[in-house]
């Protein structure tokens, strides 16, 4: 039976499992195991860190991508290779609209592709779509929640300082052509900055699998750009209630 070699899983140790939670921080993992029955860590390599557990009987795996595209196309490459065919993005974010608020929760239903890793998949004319039956099952869990939510387009980038025109950096500037790009992603309705959601929806849309994604607000980008540590915790919490209850949710309609 093939192991994977950057995630080392092979099909058995995650039996048969074809739904996988794929936060970016590896320290968020046993934080989403906490919420499925029968949890139990299996391997840590890299930044790839993984559980399995159960819900409703069914075997879900949780596995994170680390932070960026290029390591979220091998993620999210070797688990399709072991027969996962549903992936939901778990993650945090920057919201750039005003009217977004720390604590929020961001459903993305498609991507601005600012990546690199998701033009080795189809050419940049190809939408960074979310697949509609896990994102309706984020939509209805987000709803049955309290949560405060948002459903919309999200821009997701290489780069967490340049690319989300962030100025307290070393260099304290941005190249000349991200400047006034926040302004421009605000103006064209874009509610948020990650860095994952580009490269997992343009490589599962075109490859016929299913990805969604769920991101927590850390910051509203129109107040301030540095991260309040201390409110980390609570925020990613919200995620990730509204993920698990979508993976029940999808249960219902998707055979998995
Ligand atoms: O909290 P995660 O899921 O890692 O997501 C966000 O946080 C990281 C940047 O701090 C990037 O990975 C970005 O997409
Ligand atoms: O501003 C933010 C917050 C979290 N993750 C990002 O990529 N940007």
């Amino acid at each position: 039976m093939k192991t994977l070699y950057h995630l080392r899983l092979n099909k058995k140790i995650i039996r048969d499992a074809s739904i996988v939670l794929l936060p970016g921080d590896p320290d968020r993992v046993p934080k989403i195991a906490q919420f499925l029955d029968h949890p139990n860590a299996l391997e840590s390599n890299r930044e790839w860190n993984s559980y399995i557990g159960e819900l409703q009987g069914i075997p879900i795996l949780i596995v994170s991508t680390g932070v960026g595209g290029p390591a979220t196309s091998i993620c999210a490459d070797e688990l399709a290779q072991i027969g996962i065919r549903t992936f939901i993005r778990v993650g945090t974010t920057g919201a750039i609209q005003p009217h977004i608020k720390v604590g929020d929760v961001i459903i993305t239903s498609a991507s601005v592709r600012s990546d690199g890793a998701s033009k080795d998949f189809a050419p940049i004319e190809y939408p960074a779509a979310a697949d509609f039956d896990v994102t309706s099952a984020l939509v209805q869990s987000a709803k049955a929640s309290d949560c405060n939510f948002h459903v919309g387009i999200t821009a997701s980038t290489d780069t967490f300082y340049q690319g989300q025109e962030r100025y307290d950096s070393f260099s304290g500037s941005v190249p000349p052509r991200l400047k006034g790009s926040l302004k421009e992603w605000q103006r064209l309705n874009v509610l948020n900055y990650e860095m994952e959601s580009a490269t997992l929806l343009t490589m599962c849309a075109s490859m016929g699998l299913k990805a969604g994604c769920v991101t927590g607000v850390l910051v509203n980008r129109t107040i301030q750009e540095n991260i309040d540590s201390d409110i980390v915790a609570s925020v990613e919490l919200k995620a990730i209630s509204v993920a698990v209850n979508a993976v029940k949710n999808l249960i219902k309609v998707v055979r998995f």
